[in-house]
């Protein structure tokens, strides 16, 4: 760990914060799996802080459903949240292709979770490796323009990787989230501070001068920069 404050702005961190509350609590609408995929994160994981925050996951879910996506790419497995989350919003053909280098964390406390949701695991991909050999074997596939959301929550060093390969894999019209685009505050007060803060900064200055995306960055949980593919 180093100065960062890792409990800053996803809402399972902010429970005192009022107005956090009332946005969760008026917008996010966790399936059974979700929650209980967070509570057993939260209390088993040693690296919990990494979860996805339920209000990202809501609106992952929320452009899903919009878009009309079958095909989403889920950078960032963990214990399966995310993937899960995005899953559930799927219709029954629907495909979540989620990565990790390591699935220690998913088959000790997220996988014995999934395996009681068969009609979620059934769309869900686990593809254990690195994410961006992964991406370059879809798009030598010939897979470039197929799919319709991609949700950036990997390694910091390669979310400008990630971005540019998921804008190449992801169609006209798709949505791609990229998580952590204020890095605990670092993006604005330290941007120099590690190798980590200037991959977020580098990836948003790409997103930000992209032609090939609109785009924004919203401030919640530890923020996130939003880009719609033209
Ligand atoms: C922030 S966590 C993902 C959280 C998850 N999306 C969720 O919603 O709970 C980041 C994950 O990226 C994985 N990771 C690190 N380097 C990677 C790489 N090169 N390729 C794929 N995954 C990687 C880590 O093992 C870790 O599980």
């Amino acid at each position: 760990m180093d100065s960062r404050n890792y409990h800053q702005g996803k809402s399972f961190f902010e429970k005192d914060d009022p107005t956090v509350k009332y946005c969760v609590t008026k917008s996010v609408h966790e399936t059974e799996l979700d929650k209980k995929l967070k509570e057993e994160t939260l209390s088993k994981a040693e690296w919990y802080i990494m979860l996805g925050a339920p209000e990202v996951l809501q609106l992952g879910k929320n452009f899903i459903q919009l878009i009309g996506a079958k095909k989403v790419l889920d950078f960032g497995t963990f214990t399966g949240a995310s993937a899960a989350a995005f899953a559930s919003a799927l219709p029954e053909d629907g495909k979540v292709l989620t990565m990790d280098i390591s699935h220690d964390a998913l088959n000790s406390i997220g996988m014995p979770l999934i395996d009681q949701y068969p009609e979620i695991k059934k769309k869900i991909d686990f593809r254990k490796g690195p994410a961006l050999e992964i991406v370059d074997e879809l798009i030598k596939n010939g897979e470039s323009g197929k799919w319709d959301f991609a949700f950036i929550d990997a390694d910091k060093p390669n979310y400008p990787n990630y971005y540019n390969k998921a804008v190449e894999l992801v169609r006209s019209g798709g949505v791609i989230i990229v998580d952590n685009a204020l890095f605990f505050g670092t993006v604005v007060n330290e941007p120099d501070k590690d190798d980590l803060t200037r991959a977020i900064v580098k990836v948003n200055e790409i997103i930000a001068n992209d032609p090939r995306t609109n785009s924004m960055i919203f401030d919640i949980a530890d923020g996130i920069h939003l880009a719609f593919k033209k």
